[in-house]
């Protein structure tokens, strides 16, 4: 049976459906929840470097500002559509929710494929681009940070750009930025740490030892290399990754910080393919692999209604945004496998860029161990307050976890008079 739906904004307004039905909300609250307060779409000129002037279209859309300003990456893709940006700020406003950090949600996008073009391009893309969102971010406003294909070198000229516009400094407004700029410690490291730590979570919960216990992992960037470098740190055996060039499996553990490695390699560009440490195959063979824990880290809609006959795992983390279809939640439900939804497990890294930017704020900066203990217990403890709420209610983490988001930004949209 064909999918319902891949449209990554109506899964996110049917998770949202689903829980204000379960928590019982008014109808004004699901109506303010449903889609983004502001969406911003820009026409961004670029000169290439052949002279020729290309024009890229790019968005910033600002879900809720309820709790607090918007916060969320920007992500340089060419799958990126207006939609897609949409979907990606609610599930922002959520995450900071269950992280229980004073923001609502952001997101940001460029339909753009960056491999194609040269690091001046990129940045002059770059800079072009927060001249045009200019007026809708802002310290207190809506504060970006990366996402797929954006890094901190990336976030150093925007804010660059941003502070020139400003006419002062005000680092605040972008996060994820290079340490000598007013980064934070741990915040490259911080999602795919956070991911690693639901893993722990979901192991001890599931009565599994996480010593020797098997994991894969889908998707080598910025989230799928530290959680499956943490994981295997925490005792897990990782022994299948994938990336866009293929899948990578060896049933003995692969030697993830050797791989790590391998991929910072600039003729390597980033992609596990060629590794010597394990068998090679094609980057879809991910799903067929008999393991304790899958960690899709990549993109949305990968475990569907198709892919998910293909898992055989115990447990899912969720590293990246919208992996799961709503159809496919409905099976790993049936079949008994506890999901760890998206908006809890990929906290760590919004988490992080809250604590960077309060660094900024107060410009005392924090050791790395320091931010790493502060993220480890707030989300240990959200993972506990949802678990305790699924078990409760009787319902999915991921409906538990939309349940606590969704109550909180209500409370807050009620103080403020918005709704009744
Ligand atoms: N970077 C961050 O701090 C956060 C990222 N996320 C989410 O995590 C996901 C990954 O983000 P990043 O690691 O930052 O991006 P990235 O650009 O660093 O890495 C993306 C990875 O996915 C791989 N990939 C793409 N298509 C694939 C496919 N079909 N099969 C297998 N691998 C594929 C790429 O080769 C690359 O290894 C996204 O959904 C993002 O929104 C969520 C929270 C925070
Ligand atoms: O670090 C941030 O502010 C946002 C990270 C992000 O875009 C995400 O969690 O999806």
């Amino acid at each position: 049976m064909a999918e319902k739906t891949l449209n990554p904004f109506e899964i996110v307004q049917s998770q949202i459906k689903e829980a204000c039905d379960a928590l019982g909300e008014t109808q004004e609250v699901y109506e303010m929840l449903k889609q983004p307060k502001s969406c911003m779409e820009v026409a961004i000129p670029v000169r290439m470097d052949n002279g020729e002037l290309k024009i890229f279209e790019g968005f910033r859309s600002l879900h809720s500002d309820a709790v607090g300003p918007g916060k969320g990456g920007i992500r340089y893709h060419q799958n990126v559509s207006r939609d897609e940006v949409k979907a990606l700020s609610a599930w922002m406003t959520f995450k900071c929710s269950v992280a229980g950090i004073p923001y609502g949600g952001g997101k940001g996008g460029i339909i753009v494929d960056p491999r194609e073009m040269s690091k001046g391009e990129i940045e002059r893309m770059s800079r072009k681009f927060v001249e045009l969102i200019y007026p809708v971010i802002g310290e207190k406003v809506d504060i970006p940070a990366p996402d797929v294909n954006t890094t901190p070198e990336i976030m150093g000229w925007m804010v660059d750009e941003f502070c020139k516009l400003e006419g002062e400094q005000r680092i605040g407004v972008f996060t994820g930025k290079p340490l000598a700029i007013g980064g934070s410690l741990a915040r490259f490291e911080a999602t795919g740490y956070g991911v690693a730590l639901m893993m722990k979570e979901a192991f001890r919960v599931k009565n599994i030892d996480m010593k020797g216990a098997t994991v894969s992992v889908q998707g080598f960037g910025n989230v799928g290399r530290f959680a499956a470098l943490y994981a295997q740190e925490m005792g897990a055996k990782v022994i299948a990754v994938s990336d866009v060039s293929c899948a990578l499996v060896n049933e003995d553990g692969i030697d993830i910080a050797a791989l790590y490695e391998y991929v910072n390699i600039p003729e390597n560009k980033n992609m596990i393919k060629g590794f010597e440490g394990a068998r090679e195959y094609d980057r879809d063979s991910i799903y067929d692999m008999k393991v304790d824990l899958f960690a899709p880290c990549a993109l949305e809609n990968s475990i569907t209604s198709e892919t998910v006959k293909r898992l055989d795992a115990k447990i899912v983390v969720e590293g990246a945004n919208g992996p799961t279809t709503p159809e496919a939640d409905k099976v790993l439900q049936e079949r008994e496998i506890l999901l760890v939804p998206d908006i809890l497990s990929n906290g760590g890294g919004v988490m992080v860029s809250y604590f960077e930017w309060v660094q900024n704020l107060q410009g005392y900066y924090w050791s790395f161990e320091e931010v790493q203990e502060k993220q480890e217990v707030k989300m240990v403890n959200a993972f506990n307050d949802i678990y305790k709420l699924m078990e409760e209610r009787n319902v999915t983490m991921r409906v538990a976890a939309f349940m606590m988001a969704i109550k909180r930004v209500a409370d807050a949209m009620r103080c403020k008079g918005w709704v009744k």
